[in-house]
């Protein structure tokens, strides 16, 4: 179980590892199978004391990704120990003694003759079939077999034809033979196949190569009963978030979408999360999409956001090395997606969350955008955070890196008031105004000089002026490690 886990849900290993950390090397990690009554070392060419039932043969070549996966090579003989939904965990019978999973579209049973060609589809719908066939790799000419969604017993014939998939009913009269046209029957489907792909004019198709399969890799859509909620921790735009556990063991974060919202705009902020990986960005670790309400898993913050926390008794408690390093956290996360050209359109302390020993990571990736050009132009009149958006922003929807830099500052301004609203007291009008003619924020009186004059960088009028989040990250770095330093 634990390594069906592990190898299904590998976005969960850090949590695995803390729950039961691996004692044996990878190169073992199968062992526990070891039990199984084949003996890897038997007369390789004699599979008579294996059940026909669980002999497969590989139709693709497959790469292992994972040491607990198994590289395969097409006409390889496998033992399939069990099926676990998209995967079977197979044995090779043959060369170097090797266990691990392989995707179930890659293998047939051998007991069952139909299926052990590469052209057959057994669980494959109309649909999915025309999805397939119209999907890379595949091209003109490709073809599958599979069973007739109407007539139990009979299949279909689907072809690729160029832009159009065209489907073909395969009958089989009382005496087992298979025909597509009346009256030219065919033994099986290997020789019903050899005369349609000789004389393809017939049907006007070519079946010119078998149709490849796909391995569907995403894995985050998890069953919603594997979570169960405990505690509301906030509610924002898309929802209430809650604490809850996944399979009774694991903390994390549920975020339940509201019903009315709209689904283009939620998934967003998945897909962003899907994509990004980074130690101080906020992790997505699954998803319960199929049906209502959607949940949204992330790992769990126990501290909250850092707005919060920085009003909080022990946030206020926090001296300047800790406020530099959490200014150091989020630079670090704000330099991977200055890498990964992203811009995150929102950067502010309530959307930084707060774990255990100081660890800030950035949440709230609804807004953020790969950037085309350098710069990313909306129309729309999304609600701007407007304290916190750079004035080419504010006033021509342009956002780009560097404006992210501007929001930047005005966190880092947030970090050494412990979490004051900027610009206190001036409406959002005023702040835009005020702003365009030159006026900045005070030095926060916790703030040292060096600290400030980077706000001061960050909030350039010219954007060309503003600092990367490299330079930020290096920078406060510097700083950080200076201050320790002159600390011990
Ligand atoms: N992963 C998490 N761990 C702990 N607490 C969280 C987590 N995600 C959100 N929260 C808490 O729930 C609150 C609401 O979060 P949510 O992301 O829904 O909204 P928001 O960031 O406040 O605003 P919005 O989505 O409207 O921009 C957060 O302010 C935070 O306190």
């Amino acid at each position: 179980m634990e390594q069906f886990v592990r190898k299904r849900l590998t976005f969960l290993t850090s949590f695995w590892n803390k729950l039961r950390p691996r004692s044996v090397p990878e190169s073992c990690s199968l062992g526990y199978l070891g039990s199984d009554s084949v003996s890897l070392h038997s007369e390789p060419n004699s599979f008579s004391f294996i059940p026909k039932s669980s002999l497969f043969i590989a139709l693709y070549a497959f790469t292992a990704r994972s040491a607990e996966e198994l590289s395969v090579s097409a006409g390889d003989k496998l033992r399939v120990l069990r099926e676990e939904g998209e995967y079977v965990l197979a044995r090779r019978l043959l060369g170097e003694p090797a266990m691990g999973y392989v995707p179930a579209a890659y293998v047939a049973n051998l007991s069952q003759g139909t299926s052990a060609h590469r052209w057959y589809f057994s669980k494959i719908s109309r649909n999915e079939a025309e999805q397939l066939l119209l999907s890379p790799p595949n091209q003109h000419g490709s073809f599958l077999v599979r069973d007739s969604e109407s007539s139990k017993g009979e299949y279909s014939l689907s072809v690729r034809n160029h832009a159009k998939v065209s489907h073909f009913r395969i009958c089989k009269s009382p005496g087992g033979s298979l025909y597509i046209q009346k009256g030219h029957p065919f033994p099986d489907m290997e020789e019903l196949l050899a005369f349609y792909t000789e004389h393809w004019k017939v049907i006007q198709s070519p079946l010119l190569q078998p149709c490849s399969p796909a391995v569907r890799t995403d894995s985050w859509e998890r069953p919603r009963w594997e979570f169960t909620l405990r505690r509301k921790l906030g509610e924002g735009y898309f929802g209430e978030v809650w604490e809850g556990l996944w399979r009774n063991s694991v903390p994390v974060a549920i975020k339940i979408i509201k019903a009315d919202m709209k689904a283009e705009d939620f998934t967003k902020e998945i897909q962003n999360l899907k994509r990004l990986r980074h130690e101080k960005l906020i992790q997505l670790h699954a998803v319960c999409s199929l049906d209502e309400p959607v949940y949204i898993i992330t790992e769990l913050m126990r501290k909250g956001n850092l707005h919060s926390y920085l009003n909080s008794p022990e946030g206020k408690s926090l001296g300047t090395s800790h406020l530099l390093n959490i200014a150091c956290q989020v630079a670090d996360g704000m330099r991977y997606l200055e890498e990964k050209h992203i811009v995150h359109r929102d950067l502010a302390a309530r959307n930084i969350l707060v774990g255990e020993e100081l660890t800030c990571k950035i949440a709230d990736f609804g807004l953020a955008r790969l950037l085309k050009d350098d710069i990313y132009s909306t129309s729309s009149s999304t609600k701007i955070p407007v304290k916190w958006t750079a004035p080419e922003a504010a006033n021509y929807r342009t956002y780009s890196l560097k404006s992210d830099v501007w929001s930047y500052g005005i966190l880092l301004y947030e970090v050494f008031t412990y979490g004051q609203i900027p610009y206190e007291g001036m409406t959002n009008q005023e702040t835009v105004r005020q702003i365009t003619r030159g006026y900045r924020l005070p030095r926060p009186s916790s703030c040292p000089p060096e600290i400030y004059s980077i706000m001061l960088e960050c909030w350039s009028g010219n954007t060309e002026e503003r600092p990367t989040f490299l330079a930020l990250q290096e920078k406060l770095g510097f700083i950080y490690r200076r201050l320790l330093s002159s600390l011990s």
